[in-house]
């Protein structure tokens, strides 16, 4: 594993052209960008989890047939501190870093201690979003960097707290179908209330304001108080229907004090992350077209979501699919230590993920019998009970285990869909194989290759497309082999299967999530790369694979 999680991966700042095997549809043009961590030590000093490393952009640049690569260390203010002092002097989520021994700590302390939130890292290691015309690389911090999505330079530094009371936002915003971005966020303790905050950030400004930035123009759809002020729940996505937003407050909570006193009791930040197992996940569900909550109270077991799925409305119900676990132990097994000695074998995930689909009826019978199950649907076995002094226990319906990393084809967020892509992970945290997982006939298809790692699959869907997976999948697959380069898989989404794979000889790194940009949306006027990238691969001896 270290040879996939341990080691610096080097940028590779001039676009190198891949080696192509087989044919990459020729509707397909654009960049798919994408975004995790890269660099896990600077001088003497290492990261302890994987989620703490720095951002390293790469993308593969789509044209014509052919495939270009190129990689660059977002060039944050974390990261230039850190490469600046030669070791890590910026903390990030599972590493707390201190000033030079020499220096003061007592100063660095006392301006922790003066303001119970630090100042957090803008390491924008998760993701990458749209807003408007312009992309973002984001973490769960109040920092996103503005990136150019053809050179990848690292722009501007923007802070949501000048535009939303928030001080962390999830890196797993969604779109309308305008384009507009929806994103949730924590505001801690502000005004003695401790909140979510479901923000929207216009895709596009009213050409009349001189105000030509759409963050300008954000908008608070809705606050939900949070049950406790001082231990809001953690949450790294959330569900929305063509009416509705599903937030899942759930029972892994931040714990506040602790965070603020983190630092000088030598702890990292996610030890400030406790999950509590005699503690309900309470189902939030928001009415976007009033943004007041619904005034049922929707509960369900203690478990720990990541990845919302999709979420649509049927019959008078929300429905919505979730990767659930027992516990919070995934995020234990991202520490490098636990990577590391995981060698390929002997790796066993302490929890198993499981997507679940949870329905929850969207007006209530108030006199309806206690015990009834309030949902009528044919399509699921999920249940919701109704029970005394209007609450109502939801109860999930067990689709598939074993999946993360969840993609679907985004024409169908917020409606009722049938595909899911995602990686799948067994013994190991890390994914080492692809999966279309088909909810109506509960059936799934796969891809693997023995040494190989794929990422998180994208769908594209295909100009034109009829049915739901009329398109194809895109993947950043690494080797643990010296011998196999890594390579940009192009599979068919229909049959999932090959239609494509592009070598390209670098060091890359496992990407965590990003997002394909169709030429239409680029400014082509700075086209990249130069038609004379260097060669960037010698295919490998395939006769092995063939
Ligand atoms: C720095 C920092 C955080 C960072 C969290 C991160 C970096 C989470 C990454 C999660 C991922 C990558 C999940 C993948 O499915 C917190 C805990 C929000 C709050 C304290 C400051
Ligand atoms: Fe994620």
């Amino acid at each position: 594993m270290d040879v996939i999680f341990g080691r610096n991966k080097k940028e590779q700042v001039e676009p190198v052209r891949a080696k192509v095997r087989g044919k990459i549809p020729t509707w397909l043009q654009g960049i798919l960008l994408r975004n995790g961590p890269g660099m896990h030590t600077v001088g003497e000093t290492s990261y302890n989890h994987w989620f703490d490393g720095l951002a390293l952009l790469h993308s593969f640049t789509i044209r014509d047939g052919e495939v270009y690569y190129r990689s660059k260390y977002l060039r944050s203010d974390t990261y230039n501190a850190n490469i600046e002092a030669n070791r890590i002097v910026v903390s990030e989520f599972g590493t707390m870093a201190y000033p030079d021994p020499c220096k003061n700590i007592f100063s660095k302390a006392f301006s922790y201690l003066s303001h119970t939130i630090p100042d957090f890292t803008d390491n924008c290691l998760i993701n990458i979003i749209k807003c408007g015309r312009d992309f973002y690389a984001t973490t769960e911090t109040n920092y996103i960097r503005k990136i150019d999505p053809q050179t990848l330079e690292t722009l501007e530094k923007v802070d949501y707290r000048k535009y939303v009371a928030i001080n962390l936002a999830t890196a797993h915003p969604h779109y309308d179908s305008a384009g507009n971005v929806l994103n949730m966020g924590t505001s801690i303790v502000d005004k003695g209330k401790t909140k979510y905050v479901i923000f929207k950030i216009p895709a596009a400004v009213p050409d009349r304001t001189k105000e030509k930035s759409p963050l300008k123009h954000t908008e608070v759809l809705c606050s939900i108080h949070s049950r406790s002020l001082l231990s809001p729940s953690y949450y790294h996505s959330f569900g929305i229907t063509e009416n509705y937003i599903v937030f899942l407050e759930q029972p892994f909570k931040l714990d506040i004090l602790k965070l603020a006193t983190a630092y000088i009791r030598g702890v990292n930040w996610a030890s400030c992350l406790t999950f509590h197992k005699e503690e309900k996940t309470h189902i939030h569900v928001v009415d976007r077209r009033t943004g007041k909550p619904v005034s049922t109270k929707f509960y369900t077991d203690p478990m720990v979501v990541f990845h919302h799925v999709n979420a649509y409305e049927e019959d008078g119900c929300l429905l919505f699919d979730a990767i659930a676990y027992e516990d919070s132990s995934l995020y234990q097994c991202f520490y490098l230590a636990h990577l590391k000695n995981n060698s390929e074998e002997n790796s066993v995930v302490t929890c198993v993920s499981a997507l679940k689909r949870f329905a929850v009826p969207l007006c209530v019978d108030k006199n309806a019998e206690v015990g009834s199950d309030l949902v009528k649907l044919a399509s699921t076995t999920a249940r919701a009970l109704k029970e005394k002094d209007d609450q109502v226990y939801c109860q999930p319906e067990l689709l598939c285990e074993g999946l993360e990393l969840p993609q679907i084809n985004y024409a169908h967020n917020g409606k009722r869909y049938r595909y899911v892509f995602a990686a799948e992970i067994q013994r190991s945290p890390i994914p080492n194989k692809m999966i279309k997982y088909d909810i109506l006939t509960k059936s799934s298809l796969k891809w693997e290759e023995e040494h190989y790692w794929p990422a998180e699959p994208l769908f594209v869907p295909t100009p034109g497309a009829k049915d739901e997976d009329d398109g194809i999948i895109l993947s950043a697959i690494i080797s643990s082999d010296p011998q196999k380069p890594p390579f940009l898989l192009v599979l068919d989404a229909k049959s999932f299967t090959e239609l494509a794979r592009a070598y390209v000889d670098v060091d890359m790194h496992l990407d965590l999530h990003g997002l394909f940009i169709p030429d239409a949306d680029l400014d082509l006027s700075k086209r990249a790369p130069p038609q004379d990238a260097q060669d960037g691969a010698s295919e490998p001896c395939v006769a092995s694979q063939t």
